[in-house]
């Protein structure tokens, strides 16, 4: 393969400079090994960037759950299949973690090789099982822009961060993965999960966003939900050939155009200069007490009723509760760090630090910062 790339015999050493490279890149075709485990990944890499991965890989830091959490069925007969839950799943929950079967940098610096060549050789690497499960995906590209496998490979390729350095050429780390399972879940503007990539053990968590009943489906955002209504179509037609029927796309006009509206307020709200920071609004008795806590119950509300709690919601729960902290509520500080806490289900450190907060909140770090701290600017 590397004699009809363009090749560079530097790039072989472990300890080369990624910088310099770019136009003289050379790959190689690569089988992911796992510790403890039988999964199978075919990848296709720079020769560099594949000699600064862990061999074997670690195994994953979560686990999938116990017993099936997931079945994959048809969906919307439009939609084909879909992951749908096989019982209640909390929110913050693991749905499902996976490595993926096919690996490839985002962008190729190709000569003479189309991008089909390249999957094809890697599925060649792979299980005659693994393949047919990968032929079996979904293809919403038009045989006029590309065959069946590179039509397969852009429908469900999900980005994924490789745990190399990516200064000054974030394209080195930047790569997409084929997922099995995951591949199957459809989106959503208002997903109830979100992926999550962890680099230094190659695996992809499905997680819950907010609580999923059984026998509901489980859906991802493919595309940045905060955009407006005819944005997201736009572009998701464009990306993915499709006209999205999720339910937040078909609520009435005028619902829309309210959702929208919120959508582009969440977008903007940890914009620069939007809320002082928190330290600053300890110390100025100029600023209503309930400034910074009444902006993120807001954004809250926002996230709520669009169905996003993709966007930072456990960070929000966070600073409301540090607020009331920092005033020395203690019913509320207690109420919204349960929640925080409740959000949060696969973090048992961060929750017993916050269990401890509920029972002595005279234990949180920023107690009683805003009432014994505020003072007035000087002239
Ligand atoms: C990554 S696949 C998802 C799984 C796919 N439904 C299957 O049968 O394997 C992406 C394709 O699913 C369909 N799809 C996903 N989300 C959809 C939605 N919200 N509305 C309509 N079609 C959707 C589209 O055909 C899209 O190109």
């Amino acid at each position: 393969m590397n004699a009809d790339i363009r090749s560079n015999a530097l790039l072989d050493s472990p300890y080369f400079d990624l910088a310099g490279h770019i136009g003289n890149r050379a790959y190689c075709l690569h089988n992911v090994v796992y510790a403890h485990a039988t999964e199978e990944t075919a990848a296709l890499l720079d020769i560099g960037v594949k000699d600064l991965l862990a061999t074997p890989m670690p195994s994953p830091t979560v686990a999938s759950p116990k017993g099936v959490a997931f079945n994959i069925r048809q969906s919307d007969p439009k939609n084909g299949l879909g992951m749908f839950a096989a019982r209640n799943i909390s929110a913050g929950g693991i749905i499902v973690v996976e490595r993926p079967i096919l690996v490839a940098p985002y962008l190729i610096a190709l000569e003479s090789h189309r991008e089909s060549e390249l999957f094809t050789a890697l599925l060649r690497r792979l299980s005659p099982e693994t393949v047919a499960r990968f032929m079996s995906l979904a293809n919403c590209k038009p045989e006029s822009e590309c065959d069946m496998v590179e039509g397969i490979v852009r429908t469900n390729a999900i980005a994924i961060t490789l745990d190399v350095p990516d200064v000054p050429h974030p394209e080195l780390a930047t790569h997409r993965g084929i997922f099995l399972n995951i591949s199957r879940c459809n989106h959503s503007c208002g997903p109830n999960a979100k992926w999550q990539w962890d680099p230094v053990t190659f695996a992809l968590s499905l997680v819950a966003l907010r609580p999923i009943r059984a026998g509901q489906e489980i859906t991802v955002a493919y595309i940045a939900p905060t955009y407006s209504r005819a944005e997201r179509r736009t572009q998701l037609k464009s990306m993915y050939n499709f006209s999205c029927r999720c339910e937040f796309c078909a609520r009435p006009e005028a619902v829309t155009y309210r959702s929208d509206a919120a959508r582009s307020e969440l977008r903007a709200f940890w914009a620069a200069d939007h809320l002082p920071p928190f330290e600053e609004w300890c110390l100025d008795a100029t600023m209503s007490d309930y400034a910074l806590i009444e902006a993120h119950k807001r954004a809250v509300a926002l996230i709520e009723s669009e169905g996003l709690e993709v966007l930072d919601y456990g960070k929000h729960l966070d600073a409301i509760a540090m607020g009331y902290g920092a005033l020395r509520d203690v019913e509320q500080f207690r109420a919204w760090t349960w929640r925080a806490r409740d959000c949060r289900p696969m973090d048992p450190a961060g929750s017993r630090v916050m269990q401890n907060w509920i029972t002595d909140p005279e234990t949180f770090p920023v107690w009683g910062w805003r009432t014994s701290l505020k003072t007035f600017p000087q002239d």
